[in-house]
């Protein structure tokens, strides 16, 4: 079959449909989706843009084509042929427009210019060529509404001009223009292949109505509808959010180790050499450790004064009968530890700045008395006592909102002031032990620390310096193990009564209260919840006055 027995079947409208539009709109592409069924890949259409113009000669020399141009438009048998123009504003496309049935106008919706030029030069030469013509107005491109931007632009380079996000136009204004030139508006993509047989449907309908004006004769083209409302395109997807979980930083060989001496998390702050220095560390692992922390970080700190005086002489009691106890468990030990006294501290006649001996701290015993309430350091909120009477190397404890130095948010802590005499590198070593149970027997201060450590009645540390200066240090991986046992021991205690719990999980059956620091050192998830940029990692603690236990504890709540 060819081109001219279209136009002798009757019944059959042949539509001369005109495309016109500035350059680089994509009349073309669209035409070809049309008539050849054209589909393009992502690169065809980013490629550079030659400047084309689609031949009406293929309706004769291709056989595709030509069938492709027969549709059936509300039971109307239709033979279309697209006449593919110039965008070129000064060319004479006065041939094209002759005898046309539809000119369907074309602009980018990511080039606003080529929309603006459809008010001021595409209608009014149209007007001026096919004054009766109907006109469609589309808007192609209209996958690039929804691209990313910077990615085509890539893709375009070097030679296409950047699209700016700005130069992507909205339906509303392919809308206005139309609803202003009072013609019907569609809106294609040749790559989401969307609208193209809308364009062309509604066209071949404007065509024949305009047609049944004429030709009223025509029965079959009674039924022809006017131009109907285009669906609404259904954007793509977008990608599936990528959901950013901070890496927690590398931890470093034992768990506990990588919370020593930090302040994540913190919730203890030793004051040495009178404020000087300050040192972080966080209650579970020292309470559950060192009986004597944990005594300190138990005491209630809101207790009025007679509350406190009972309080001390109940422990003075006992007391007594520890260092009666401890003397005895120690007194094989001071012998070793006594010899090098001598080794460590001993270049006599030497000025050396004060550092701590044994001894010369003072004694709770020696005192003898504890401070009146009014004269202690009750911190700033009012919640502290002094320690001065308590026992020897502590002055006083109380609570304060201290300035987180990681994330500079203030956080309630414990501070306690030691004495003056405590140096702090000796002091963290003990710290250290209480964290690992291990021990860096290299060190050149060893006596300090067991000073440190006997005053603070860590005996199993003190007696690791004393094997070390007996060159028996092969005993000390026991007393590391037994450490370990026994804290886990005393941890359990402290998960099941929530001893110094610093959050609370509230669960579907009810709160379960749990420590930032032992979740931290042994679960990256929960690192990264409490050290990251998640909520959890800085909730507000409430009120001082009303801290106890776990009670006010920040809650992490999980769904
Ligand atoms: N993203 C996208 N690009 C398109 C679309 N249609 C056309 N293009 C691209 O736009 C550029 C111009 O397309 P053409 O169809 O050649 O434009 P034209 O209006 O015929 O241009 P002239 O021949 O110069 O008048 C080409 O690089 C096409 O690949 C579309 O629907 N989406």
């Amino acid at each position: 079959m060819d081109i001219d027995t279209d136009y002798e079947r009757p019944n059959v409208e042949t539509i001369k449909c005109v495309v016109v539009g500035d350059n680089a709109v994509g009349k073309t592409r669209l035409i070809c989706a049309r008539a050849c069924n054209a589909t393009l890949t992502q690169y065809q259409l980013l490629a550079t843009h030659v400047p084309t113009v689609w031949a009406i000669d293929q309706y004769r020399v291709c056989q595709e084509v030509l069938e492709r141009s027969r549709d059936v438009v509300d039971e109307v048998s239709v033979s279309l042929r697209l006449w593919d123009t110039f965008g070129d504003h000064h060319k004479d496309r006065r041939f094209a427009y002759g005898r046309s049935d539809v000119v369907v106008l074309c602009f980018s919706l990511a080039n606003p210019n080529s929309l603006r030029h459809v008010r001021t030069m595409w209608y009014p030469e149209i007007k001026h060529f096919c004054p009766r013509t109907p006109i469609i107005l589309v808007g192609c491109q209209l996958d690039l509404r929804y691209a990313d931007l910077e990615a085509v632009n890539r893709a375009r380079r070097p030679l296409a001009k950047p699209i700016k996000p700005t130069d992507i136009l909205p339906p509303e204004r392919g809308h206005e223009v139309a609803k202003e030139l009072g013609i019907p508006y569609f809106e294609t993509s040749i790559v989401a292949q969307f609208g193209v047989k809308d364009v062309f449907d509604n066209a071949i309908r404007s065509a024949l109505i305009s047609r049944r004006h004429l030709q009223f004769w025509k029965s079959h083209l009674k039924r022809v509808q006017r131009p109907l409302l285009q669906a609404p395109f259904l954007p793509p997807r977008p990608p599936r959010p990528v959901v950013g979980i901070p890496d927690p930083p590398p931890i470093d060989g034992e768990a506990p180790d990588s919370l020593f001496c930090q302040s994540l998390c913190a919730d203890v702050l030793f004051l040495l050499q009178g404020g000087a220095t300050r040192v972080f560390a966080h209650k579970v692992y020292l309470a559950t450790s060192c009986s004597k922390f944990y005594d300190l970080f138990t005491l209630d700190l809101l207790a009025t004064e007679s509350d406190w005086e009972g309080e001390e002489r109940a422990v003075s009691g006992e007391e007594d009968e520890q260092s009666r106890r401890g003397a005895k468990e120690q007194a094989g030990r001071t012998k070793s530890l006594d010899i090098d006294k001598e080794g460590e501290g001993g270049a006599r006649g030497l000025k050396r700045p004060p550092i701590l001996q044994q001894g010369s701290l003072r004694t709770s015993k020696s005192d003898n008395a504890l401070p009146a309430r009014s004269q202690c350091p009750l911190g700033p909120l009012g919640a502290g006592r002094g320690l001065s009477g308590w026992e020897r190397g502590f002055l006083s404890v109380y609570l304060e909102h201290i300035a987180d130095p990681e994330t500079g948010r203030l956080r309630l802590m414990t501070v306690v002031s030691m004495d003056g005499l405590i140096q702090e590198e000796p002091f963290q070593a003990v710290l250290q032990y209480l964290y690992t149970g291990s021990l860096d027997e290299s060190r050149g201060d060893l006596m300090q620390v067991a000073t440190i450590a006997e005053l603070l009645e860590v005996f199993d540390l003190r007696m690791m310096v004393a094997n070390v200066l007996n060159r028996e240090s092969f005993m000390n991986q026991e007393i590391t193990k037994a450490f370990h046992v026994r804290r886990a021991n005393r941890i359990k205690e402290c998960l099941s009564k929530g001893t110094f719990a610093d959050v609370v999980f509230h669960l579907d059956d009810g709160y379960l209260p749990a420590h930032k620091p032992l979740l931290i050192s042994s679960c990256d998830w929960m690192a990264a919840m409490f050290r990251g940029s998640f909520m959890e990692s800085y909730i507000e603690e409430p009120h001082p006055l009303s801290f106890k236990q776990h009670s006010s504890s920040p809650i992490a709540i999980f769904g």
